[in-house]
C-alpha cells in the first residue's frame, strides 16, 4: 500500500463518500484489515443524533480500529460543520505526538462531498494535509432498482414551472454530486447483480460521471488498498472538474429533504419477530435506512442490525460495553410518518 507522504510532505486523506447504506463502513473495515500496522486515523460523520458507524468500527477487533483512532462527528453533515468540527478535528489528529500516516474520512450518506474537499484549502490545514482521493461507493442493486433515477415526466413538468430546477428527486441530485466528486467509483454489492445488470449499472454510472474515472466492481467493499489509496489526486486543487448541483450558489445547500429519528427498543427474549417486521415497515413507509443495536435478555452480545431499503442483515458483533438501551436509527425523506414507523417497529 502506498501511504508515503506526498511530495510536499502533506498527510494524505481519503474521502469515502456514497449514499446511505452503499457500503462505506464495510469498505473502511476492509481497508483497516489490510493496513498491516500502518497508522491510519478514521473520521466518521453521520446523519442522525446517534452514531452507529463509529460504534461498528470501534474496537471491532481489527488492529488500528481502537477507539482512539476513530473520531465520530455525529451532528449532522460534515459539509455544513467544517469550521466548528472538521478543521479542529483534523488539526488535533495532525498535532498528535504520533500523527497518522493516512486519514480516512467517511462522510454521511447524505453529505455533499465538494464542500468538504474545499475545506482542505482552509489556511489552518492547507499546508499540512491533502485530499489523496475521493472514493465514491455506490449501491449497485439500488441503482438497478432505479432508486436514484428521476421520473422524466415529473422533471419535465418541474422544468416548465421553473427552468432553474432540474430534479424532482433529491436522491438523484445527491447521487450526481457524489459521482461528480469521485476519483474512483466502487460499484459495491456486485453479488446482488447478474452480469447483464452489472453492465447496465456500469453504463448508468458512466453516463453520470463528468470525466473518465475508473469503476471497480466489489463485494463487501473488498478492493485492494493499493487501488484506493495513494491516488495523489490533490482534489482540493482540482475543484473545477468536480461539478456539483450547488456550484451556482457557491456550495450553499440544505439537508431538509431528509430526516432521522431514533427508536429506543425494549429488551427482547428473541429478535426474530422484530427482524421479520423491519423489512415490512421499511417497505410500507419507504424508509431509506435503519441501523442500530438490539439488546437480548440473557445475552452479553449486542445484535447489530443493518437495513438498506428493505434489505436487512443482522449479526452479533460484540458485547455491550455500556448500559445503553437497544436502539434503531431510522432515516428517510422528510415527511415520513415517524409516529407510525416507530409504532410499527415496536408492535
Ligand atoms: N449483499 C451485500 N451487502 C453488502 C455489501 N457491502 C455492504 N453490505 C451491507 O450493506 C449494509 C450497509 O453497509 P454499510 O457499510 O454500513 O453502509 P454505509 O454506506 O456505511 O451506510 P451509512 O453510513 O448508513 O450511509 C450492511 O448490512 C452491509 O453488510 C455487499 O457487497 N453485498
Amino acid at each position: 500500500m502506498s501511504l508515503n507522504k506526498t511530495p510536499l510532505d502533506k498527510t494524505p486523506a481519503t474521502i469515502v463518500t456514497g449514499f446511505l447504506g452503499a457500503g462505506k463502513t464495510t469498505l473502511l473495515r476492509h481497508l483497516m484489515k489490510e493496513a498491516h500496522g500502518r497508522r491510519i486515523a478514521i473520521i466518521v460523520n453521520e446523519f442522525g443524533a446517534l452514531g452507529v458507524d463509529g460504534e461498528t468500527l470501534k474496537d471491532c477487533g481489527i488492529p488500528g480500529c481502537e477507539a482512539e483512532n476513530i473520531v465520530e462527528l455525529a451532528n449532522g453533515c460534515l459539509c455544513c460543520t467544517v469550521a466548528d468540527d472538521f478543521i479542529p478535528t483534523l488539526t488535533t489528529l495532525l498535532d498528535r505526538a504520533d500523527p497518522p500516516e493516512h486519514i480516512l474520512i467517511e462522510t454521511s450518506g447524505l453529505a455533499l462531498p465538494k464542500p468538504l474537499i474545499k475545506a482542505f484549502n482552509w489556511p489552518a490545514i492547507r499546508s499540512r494535509v491533502t485530499v489523496d482521493g475521493v472514493v465514491t461507493v455506490v449501491d449497485g442493486p439500488a441503482i438497478a432498482e432505479g432508486r436514484f433515477a428521476d421520473d422524466p415526466d415529473a422533471v419535465a413538468a418541474q422544468r416548465r414551472a421553473d427552468p432553474s430546477l432540474d430534479h424532482d428527486n433529491p436522491l438523484s441530485e445527491l447521487f450526481e454530486d457524489q459521482l461528480g466528486a469521485a476519483d474512483i467509483v466502487v460499484l459495491n454489492k456486485a453479488d446482488l447483480l447478474d452480469e447483464a445488470a452489472l453492465r447496465t449499472v456500469r453504463a448508468d454510472i458512466t453516463a453520470h460521471l463528468p470525466r473518465a474515472v475508473k469503476i471497480v466492481p466489489a463485494q463487501e467493499g473488498v478492493v485492494p488498498p493499493s487501488v484506493l489509496l495513494g491516488l495523489n489526486a490533490a482534489a482540493e486543487d482540482d475543484l473545477a472538474t468536480r461539478p456539483s448541483h450547488h456550484d451556482a450558489v457557491d456550495g450553499e445547500h440544505e439537508h431538509d429533504d431528509f430526516d432521522s429519528f431514533v427508536v429506543v427498543l425494549p429488551e427482547y427474549e428473541s429478535a426474530d419477530a422484530l427482524l421479520a417486521r423491519l423489512p415490512e415497515v421499511a417497505a410500507a413507509h419507504d424508509v431509506l435506512r435503519i441501523k442500530g443495536f438490539v439488546r437480548l435478555k440473557n445475552k452479553a452480545m449486542r445484535l447489530a442490525v443493518q437495513g438498506v431499503g428493505r434489505r436487512f442483515r443482522s449479526h452479533f458483533d460484540r458485547a455491550w460495553t455500556d448500559g445503553r438501551d437497544g436502539h434503531l436509527v431510522v432515516i428517510g425523506q422528510t415527511g415520513m410518518n415517524q409516529e407510525a414507523i416507530a409504532k410499527a417497529i415496536l408492535a
